[in-house]
């Protein structure tokens, strides 16, 4: 049998007490990309201090992008940003802005982009949720969610899309957003916020292409990273059975995936959203992290 061309975790493995790709593995996983792809290009990710966005960062660097990752949280950028330095000898930017407060994006975008000499490719990767049936949801948690995700990338795509037309530039945007299509029982605020997104990226897709800006979304299934952590361990037994595949995603078949979409190869995609799930859409139920009793009759999840 072929072996897998990059590491997929063993879901069953016990032993594993690392969620997700390591630093040693971002340095050194093999790439289908040349390595001065983005030689030149300038890329802003938001969360790009841990899971996914980190991901991004360690490869669009390799590629010769300049990069800038912001978050809430500094100690987390600074390390990702030392950690790709020592592996890349590149420089990544540190914003410590949390996408919620629309005044500290406009200010991250303005400097990032006087500092560059403007923005190339913004992606929206900040994010995520907690698991609730949402009848328990408090005003508080739905709050949290929606205005992290839904407003959050709105604040980051206005910013932008008004920097790109001020200075007569063109420009890209990615969400990263979820696997929605068919809903997620216990992340229905998430579902609302990320379908929010990609009707908002769709329409701004047509609205502002005049102004030479496309937007994009690629929606992940069930992705191994940090974020696990927000999920009870009896869940995440049963993540990668929510696809025919029966595998976790990595961090790196999502950063592929926006480098590709970076590339000039993919200059005539816009308004799209692409998903990788494994094939979670077409399969099988829709609870990731297994049903209740009610609707389990034959043990299916
Ligand atoms: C299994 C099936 C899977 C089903 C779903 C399976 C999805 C699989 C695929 C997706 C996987 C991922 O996205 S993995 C990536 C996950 N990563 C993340 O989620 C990281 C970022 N997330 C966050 O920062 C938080 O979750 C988020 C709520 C969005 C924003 O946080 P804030 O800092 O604003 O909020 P907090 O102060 O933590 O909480 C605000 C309120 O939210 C509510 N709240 C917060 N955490 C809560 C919790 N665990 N349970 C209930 N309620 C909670 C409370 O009302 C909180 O108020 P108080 O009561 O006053 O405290
Ligand atoms: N892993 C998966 O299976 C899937 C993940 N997703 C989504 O993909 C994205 C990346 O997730 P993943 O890498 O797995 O998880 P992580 O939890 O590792 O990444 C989320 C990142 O977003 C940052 N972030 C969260 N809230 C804010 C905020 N208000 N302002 C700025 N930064 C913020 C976090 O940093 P900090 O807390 O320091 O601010 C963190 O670095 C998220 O949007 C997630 O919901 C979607 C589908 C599946």
């Amino acid at each position: 049998m072929n072996e897998p061309r990059i590491f997929r975790p063993d879901p069953d493995d016990p032993t594993r007490s690392q969620r997700g790709l390591t630093e040693q593995d971002l340095a050194a996983m093999p790439t289908v990309f040349r390595s001065d792809l983005l030689d030149g290009h300038v890329m802003l990710i938001s969360g790009g201090g841990s899971g996914m966005g980190k991901a991004m960062a360690f490869l669009a660097s390799r590629l010769g992008a300049t990069v800038a990752i912001c978050g809430r949280t500094a100690e987390k950028l600074d390390r990702t940003r030392d950690a790709i330095g020592e592996a890349t000898g590149r420089t990544v930017h540190c914003y410590t802005t949390n996408i919620r407060e629309p005044e500290a994006v406009e200010a991250m975008i303005a400097d990032f982009s006087d500092v560059t000499g403007g923005i190339d490719t913004l992606v929206n990767n900040a994010g995520g949720q907690f698991p609730q049936d949402a009848i328990d949801f408090t005003r508080k948690g739905w709050n949290a969610v929606i205005d992290t995700n839904l407003n959050g990338t709105w604040w980051m795509m206005q910013e932008a899309a008004r920097r790109w037309r001020s200075d007569g530039r063109k420009g890209h945007i990615i969400n990263i957003v979820a696997n929605v299509e068919r809903g997620m029982p216990q992340a229905a605020h998430t579902c609302a916020a990320r379908a929010g997104v990609i009707y908002l990226s769709k329409t701004v897709a047509t609205e502002w292409a005049p102004h030479d800006i496309r937007v994009n979304c690629i929606g992940p299934g069930v992705i191994e990273t940090e974020g696990f952590a927000m999920y009870p361990e009896e869940a995440l037994k049963r993540f990668h059975k929510a696809n025919p595949m029966k595998a976790r995603g990595n961090a790196w078949d999502v950063a592929e995936q926006v480098m590709y979409l970076a590339s000039p190869a993919a200059d005539f995609i816009n308004g799209d959203l692409i998903i990788i799930d494994g094939g979670q859409a077409q399969w099988g139920v829709v609870w990731p992290g297994g049903m209740p009793d009610y609707f389990d009759e034959g043990g299916a999840a």
